[in-house]
């Protein structure tokens, strides 16, 4: 054998094998999406979604106390309300009373160490079920759009959130945030991160079932952008970088990885994250259950992937058994377990 073909003396230890990563996983690369309620106290299990629940702003100490000891280090709030009355414009969504407002401060006084990400949109609380808002001709209306999720977004940061998220795609709407925010003073205390590069995704149906937030008519292939639209989601992160975004994420994750290699070299001076959606997850976790692989190996390939393609944040719904997988890691590092074959 030529002595150039000769590749596995580098990768026969596991601390070698190690070395071949550029960058490696750790826990504070994981951002812990969750859906908070209107009912104070509930804790209810969503089924398309195994493992998560649906949660009230009473119970939120009893479920993140043990994943923060753990090391959790930041969460993204969804609000999924039940009670509220929806209409065009979205007034629930900064409601102050309403349960992501109210989980915000909760969660601030509960762990102080806590980084809390809000997502913003309109969607969980329109009665159209649509990210945006309407003209009288049907079409979405971009300048108001962008000004009430600034709006949401502001009521957010003046709550205590460390970042907003908006979701919602709408054009114009990073740089009416970062107006808003700069207006009111909070711009310096407030991390905006954009969805920049967001597709209208077969991925997102756990979610809907999750938030309620599926569209009462038609879908959102005129705000998200297409599959196949590498172009576009390249001009969609330059967009959002040039309007101000602190952040920009890409997502879907795994089927995008090209996107995310593609804002990596876009954005390389901005943190990178991507979202492993609920129809990732579900379709990770249903596999394992079909026998096809090992959950934690599967888990650890997809997200190891996003961070090789280069992103340094990841909002997944493994995060939970993230924080023992990554323990147990360490652990067998540190032991030098060797397993040769
Ligand atoms: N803004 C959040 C979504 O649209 C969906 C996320 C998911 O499917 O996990
Ligand atoms: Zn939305
Ligand atoms: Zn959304």
């Amino acid at each position: 054998m030529d002595i150039s073909s000769v590749l596995q003396g580098g990768y026969q230890h596991p601390l070698s094998r190690s070395w071949q990563a550029r960058r490696h996983l750790t826990k504070s690369m994981f951002m812990y999406p969750i859906f908070i309620t209107d009912d104070p106290d509930a804790s209810v299990e969503i089924a398309s979604l195994p493992g998560q629940r649906r949660w009230g702003v009473n119970k939120l100490e009893e479920f993140l106390g043990p994943l923060v000891k753990k090391g959790l280090q930041s969460v993204i709030l969804f609000g999924v309300p039940f009670k509220c009355v929806k209409d065009e414009r979205g007034t629930p969504a900064d409601d102050p009373q309403g349960p992501v407002i109210l989980a915000v401060k909760k969660l601030r006084a509960l762990f102080p160490t806590l980084y809390i990400a809000c997502d913003v949109c309109l969607c969980e609380y329109t009665s159209h079920g649509h990210c945006g808002l309407f003209r009288a001709d049907g079409a979405l209306d971009q300048v108001p759009s962008a000004a009430r999720i600034a709006e949401v977004a502001l009521a957010y940061a003046k709550a205590g959130a460390h970042c907003v998220a908006p979701s919602d795609m709408m054009d114009g709407r990073i740089k009416a945030i970062k107006q808003e925010l700069m207006n009111a003073g909070f711009a310096n205390q407030c991390t905006l991160m954009s969805y920049s590069a967001k597709f209208a995704s077969s991925l997102y149906g756990p979610f809907r079932d999750a938030a309620g937030s599926a569209p009462a008519y038609g879908d959102r292939k005129c705000y998200q952008l297409p599959p196949q639209a590498k172009g576009l989601a390249r001009r969609a992160i330059q967009r959002d970088i040039n309007e101000g975004a602190d952040i920009i994420m890409v997502k879907p994750a795994l089927p995008y990885l090209d996107v995310i290699q593609d804002a990596a070299e876009l954005a390389p001076n901005h943190p990178l994250a991507c979202y492993q959606v609920s129809g990732e997850f579900a379709m990770i976790v249903a596999g394992a259950r079909a026998g096809v692989y090992d959950l934690r190996t599967m888990a650890f390939e997809s997200v190891e992937s996003m961070v090789r393609a280069g992103c340094t944040l990841i909002l997944s719904y493994f995060t939970p058994d993230f924080l023992d997988w990554l323990s147990d890691r360490l652990l067998l590092h540190s032991l030098h377990i060797e397993m040769r074959r």
